[in-house]
């Protein structure tokens, strides 16, 4: 099957189909990792992006039960050099085909990945059509493009009630911009009654469930694009202990008066280097964002910078001086990826013991 990808630049790859066919509109993003495609495609920070893959070969491990971060996949579109229709592993269900076509996503392999992620680093992240099946033109390909990207991704992606996994330790609630259920892994690994509540939530909502700690997930798009989350942190901090991830990280910066701006084509991948300022250590992180924190906005804010990337120098981390609130603009729960920071959701569990001890 004839499939096609048309960058809002003008250039057209020509490539076979595989998954679903049609046709979408997205933002073309690359990721780094060699493994970790299935964890990539349900991400929901992905939402409305065309993913291509840079590691040549996808799709060798199948897919399984066990690496889904959400129950759909909410990725546009897969780009990769060559999928891998024999995969080989013992907990493989679906191979990478079967799956992309069950759940929606619109795949094409045979392309020279390799020239698609060159043009993305220099231009930045460009709109993009992805389009499989018969009769396909690029003159069909082109009406698409004049579509607008959506920018409610977040409200497309959060959960529609509230829900709740039950345990013995520490309340916390989850503002769930997009959750990955890896977060919510790590939080019920360590024992806590874990609420997830849909990212409109107010403050009342928030309160009702008398939390100790509150997680604000990561989540797709702009920052800006949801000043209602920020609104509610302000409302928060200094109340109840708080730890953000990626977007999450995003919204307590925002909260506390700092900026977000764009990068010219984001950090995707499984090998980001970040440096903890504090004791001077690198860890190797997985990492799923287009924008960032301006670390200039940081000095008239009463945020201090913890954690630097490695690669670009770009603010990777802050914590409040005042109240108990910290954030990571990368993935602790790691998936995919090293687990190295994982200890950040053991320092949020101090911090909510320190918060509350004696009170
Ligand atoms: N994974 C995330 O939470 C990403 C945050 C935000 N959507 C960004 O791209 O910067």
């Amino acid at each position: 099957m004839k499939a096609l990808l048309l960058l809002e630049d003008g250039t057209l790859f020509e490539g076979k189909g595989f998954g679903a066919t049609g046709s979408q509109v997205g933002e073309v993003v690359f990721n780094t990792g060699m493994t970790g495609y299935q964890e990539v495609l349900t991400d929901p920070s992905y939402c409305g992006q065309i993913v291509t893959m840079t590691y040549p070969l996808i799709g060798n491990y199948g897919t399984n039960a066990d690496d889904m971060e959400a129950t759909l996949s909410f990725a546009k579109g897969f780009v990769v050099r060559e999928a891998c229709d024999m995969p080989s592993n013992w907990r493989n269900r679906k191979s990478l085909h079967d799956y992309l076509a069950h759940y929606g996503v619109i795949g094409i392999e045979g392309i020279d990945t390799r020239m698609l992620t060159k043009r993305i680093r220099t231009k930045g992240t460009l709109k993009g059509v992805i389009a499989s099946g018969p009769n396909l033109s690029a003159e069909d390909a082109k009406s698409y493009l004049q579509q607008d990207l959506r920018t409610d991704q977040i409200l497309q992606v959060t959960t529609k009630s509230p829900y709740r996994c039950p345990g013995s330790g520490r309340r916390v609630v989850v503002m769930d911009y997009g959750v990955k259920g890896g977060t919510i892994r790590s939080l019920i690994n360590r024992d806590c009654d874990v609420i997830v509540l849909p990212a409109n939530a107010t403050l009342q909502d928030v309160l009702a469930w008398d939390p100790q700690g509150i997680l604000l997930s990561n989540g797709p798009g702009n920052p800006d694009d949801i000043p209602f989350a920020a609104e509610l942190v302000r409302e928060l901090l200094g109340k109840i202990p708080i730890f953000g991830i990626c977007m999450g990280h995003q919204v307590i910066s925002l909260a506390c008066g700092a900026t977000a701006k764009r990068l010219t084509f984001g950090h995707r991948g499984a090998n980001h280097p970040v440096k903890d300022l504090r004791n001077k250590r690198v860890y190797i992180t997985s990492q799923n964002h287009g924008y960032v924190i301006d670390e200039a906005s940081l000095r008239s804010t009463e945020l201090e910078l913890t954690h630097i990337n490695l690669n670009d120098g770009t603010v990777e981390g802050v914590r409040h001086t005042r109240f108990p609130a910290f954030s990571v603009q990368y993935h602790p729960e790691a998936r995919p990826g090293p687990d190295d920071s994982d200890y950040l959701f053991d320092e949020f569990m101090a911090l909510i013991d320190q918060f509350w001890e004696g009170r």
